[in-house]
């Protein structure tokens, strides 16, 4: 068949399945706006099923795939959407859901003639590959296909053709879905079992929040009915980021999804008891001047979410647990006492699950029941002596220890010998800062894991989990989170080469991996870059070499553009004006939707932003806690650049004082986030890293 008829027979089938998805569409009727709850539900759930079928209308499949399954004669057709549409008096599936097991096929699958197979429900399905189709499909019109295998054709490999179309195109300025593309290595983790601790080391733009994204899609619709879209919570270093990302659920069918960051999520299990304390900035600290390696081996955010810190505490609770049984017996009258001894049976049998404050509240409760049904059942009716009991009652159980998550915290860090790794100084500076309900973010981890031990949470537990940049996490804040679930269930994604804020992060993952037994546990490297052109990849990976040893360079995938531009100024003022001319040219070449000029710090940022303003060149400057990030000209530091993307990047001061050894991670992020065009400016000599 010749390229143009397989055209035109694709054109008109989408026209056939167009027309389905319309009736289909037509047929669900106005809103429910009255008060009863079972057609409340049903009206959600005819509006959820719009806005699948509103999305299969603008692009209704994006592959096709021919299978002959083993006992069949004929191979049949599969068309792969993000939705799955079926014949509305039929039921025939005109459209298969991409997150379907037949349609894992089609990610699968990397050519050659020898059977396949997928894991369906019914068991393993063997068959025969004959076509794998893309369908470029742009508001209900077919624009292209593109067959990246045919069987028998001379080329047994599934080219890449439609992937380096998809990567070459210009980005607005939110993350977007890829099932269109999912490469094989990505399909595999987002098709992993749900009760997992999945790691992923990612290179960057390696996919791994795109990829953690489909991940919640795809459990959401294997595991329908037994997990809830509102308990599950991806965490994202700022609200900007989250907005950056907010397009790719809604655009996968997916609402409801919590998202938050640490921070935010932290100060709401503790109610807002404490608050964060405003005048110290570790952004500020860390990123305004240049650090040493020293001061981030010893940063104190280190050892507060280390594993020996969580050890002293653990200790602590344990000490207290202790003190929850009284050591002395509650005598009442002559022969009327409770035994510790009957107290440590309660404790040890009915009450041992529970939350430590929480046995405690049911232990005082239990006491006061004792008390009442001893009093019937010893028939006395003196009233003054009951409420005289009553009060030694009351008093005996006000003796229990009782403790809220501040007083334990500053309990820890009074001890020395359990507090050992973090410096008197330290210590002393987080007691006083506790005493006035002040706290730092590198606090929130040990503060939220007390306070879950001591009294748990009313909200229910989490179905699933996903830690995007996790490198940024200490193991303390993971234990924090893993008190939030009945099982480990969770996506913990990061890149260790960009791992800015080591003084609080990991500097490996075991430190996160050791964290799970190893049958709950899986880690995946990904080491293909889809984000930037092969210039850019490997001029980044010039950075990452002078990292030393240990560190993996990213492999691009097979998409050439322009080369890197590096240009040197005399003057301050003159390289302030070439980062004029390059803006201004890019804008004029018109081929980029989004342009960054990264700054190595906020101050940098600022004199670039006025500059561009004086020259009639309006941009965004990006500060931190920002919710939102507009697309189009953005001047941004390059710590809060992390995560994002741009079609084009200029880095502002790559001179040798901006960027020192210790820099090598923040120049990293820099360069990779860049799809197409990356130009540095320098002042005085070139930073060392390149
Ligand atoms: N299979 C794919 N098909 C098409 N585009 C892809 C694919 N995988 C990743 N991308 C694109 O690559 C870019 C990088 O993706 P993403 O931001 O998820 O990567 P990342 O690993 O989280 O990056 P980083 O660590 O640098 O923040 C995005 O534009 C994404 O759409």
């Amino acid at each position: 068949m010749t390229v143009q008829s397989a055209f035109q027979q694709e054109e008109k089938r989408m026209d056939d399945v167009l027309q389905h998805i319309g009736n289909q569409l037509g047929a669900i009727g106005p809103r429910y706006t009255g008060d009863d709850f079972t057609e409340q539900m049903l009206d959600l759930q005819r509006e959820q099923r719009k806005q699948r079928l509103e999305v299969a209308l603008r692009e209704p499949y994006f592959g096709r795939l021919d299978f002959q399954e083993s006992a069949q004669a004929a191979p049949s057709p599969l068309y792969i959407g993000k939705a799955g549409v079926a014949h509305e008096a039929t039921n025939e599936l005109l459209v298969i859901d991409w997150r379907a097991p037949a349609a894992s096929l089609y990610y699968a699958f990397s050519g050659g003639e020898a059977p396949v197979a997928y894991d369906s429900p019914e068991g393993e399905i063997e068959g025969i590959v004959h076509l794998k189709r893309n369908l470029m499909v742009r508001q209900s019109k077919l624009e292209r296909i593109v067959d990246s295998y045919v069987r028998g054709q001379a080329d047994e490999t599934v080219t890449d053709e439609f992937l380096l179309y998809r990567l070459g195109e210009s980005k607005d300025n939110k993350l977007r879905d890829i099932v269109s593309t999912i490469q094989q290595e990505q399909d595999l983790i987002i098709r992993m079992d749900k009760n997992k601790a999945v790691f992923i080391q990612g290179v960057a733009g390696s996919g791994k929040t795109t990829v953690a994204l489909h991940r919640l899609a795809f459990l959401l619709y294997r595991y329908a009915g037994r997990i809830r879209a509102d308990r599950m919570v991806i965490f994202a270093p700022n609200r900007m980021f989250l907005d950056y990302i907010s397009g790719v659920l809604p655009e996968l069918g997916v609402g409801d999804i919590i998202g938050t960051t640490y921070t935010e999520w932290a100060l709401d299990q503790l109610q807002h008891t404490v608050k964060l304390d405003e005048t110290f900035d570790a952004m500020d600290y860390w990123f305004e001047q240049s650090r040493t390696a020293a001061e981030l081996e010893h940063a104190s955010g280190r050892l507060k979410g280390s594993p020996s810190f969580k050890q002293a505490i653990d200790g602590k609770l344990a000490d207290m647990e202790d003190k929850l049984l009284p050591a002395a017996s509650l005598e009442l009258m002559d022969g009327f006492v409770l035994q510790p001894s009957m107290m440590k049976e309660w404790l040890a049998v009915d009450l041992k699950d529970e939350p430590i404050m929480r046995r405690r509240e049911r232990l005082v409760s239990r006491i006061k029941r004792w008390f009442e049904s001893e009093w019937k059942a010893r028939r006395y009716t003196d009233s003054k002596l009951k409420s005289k009991a009553n009060a030694k009652v009351s008093a005996y159980s006000k003796k229990i220890a009782a403790f809220t998550a501040p007083q334990l915290y500053t309990a820890v860090l009074q001890d020395a010998d359990a507090a050992q790794s973090l410096p008197a100084k330290d210590r002393a500076a987080t007691i006083k800062r506790l005493k006035s309900g002040l706290v730092q973010s590198e606090d929130l981890a040990a503060l939220v894991y007390i306070h879950l031990r001591l009294n748990g949470s009313e909200h229910p537990m989490y179905d699933h989990i996903v830690i995007d940049e996790a490198q940024d996490y200490s193991p303390l804040q993971l234990e924090s989170l893993k008190l939030r679930q009945s099982q480990p269930s969770m996506t913990v994604l990061g890149d260790l080469q960009q791992g800015i804020h080591g003084y609080a992060g990991i500097h490996s993952w075991k430190e996160l991996t050791d964290l799970f037994p190893a049958e709950d546990n899986g880690y995946f490297e990904l080491d293909r870059s889809y984000r930037s052109t092969m210039e850019i990849i490997d001029f980044a990976n010039v950075v990452l070499g002078s990292m030393g040893a240990g560190v993996k360079p990213a492999v691009p995938v097979f998409r050439s553009g322009e080369p890197v531009e590096v240009e040197a100024a005399d003057t301050e003022e003159e390289r302030l004006k070439q980062a004029v001319d390059t803006v201004r040219n890019w804008q004029r070449e018109g081929t980029y939707k989004t342009i960054a000029v990264l700054g190595r710090t906020a101050n940098a940022c600022a004199i670039l932003a006025q500059r561009l303003a004086q020259e009639g060149i309006e941009a965004s400057l990006v500060e931190r806690k920002q919710p939102a990030y507009g697309g189009g000209l953005t001047v941004v530091p390059v710590y809060l650049a992390k995560g994002l993307e741009f079609d084009a990047v200029l880095i502002a001061d790559a001179d040798a004082a901006s960027y020192s050894i210790y820099d090598a991670k923040l120049l990293y992020v820099g360069c990779t986030r860049a799809l197409h065009k990356l130009a540095l400016l320098h002042c005085g000599p070139l930073t060392a890293l390149l």
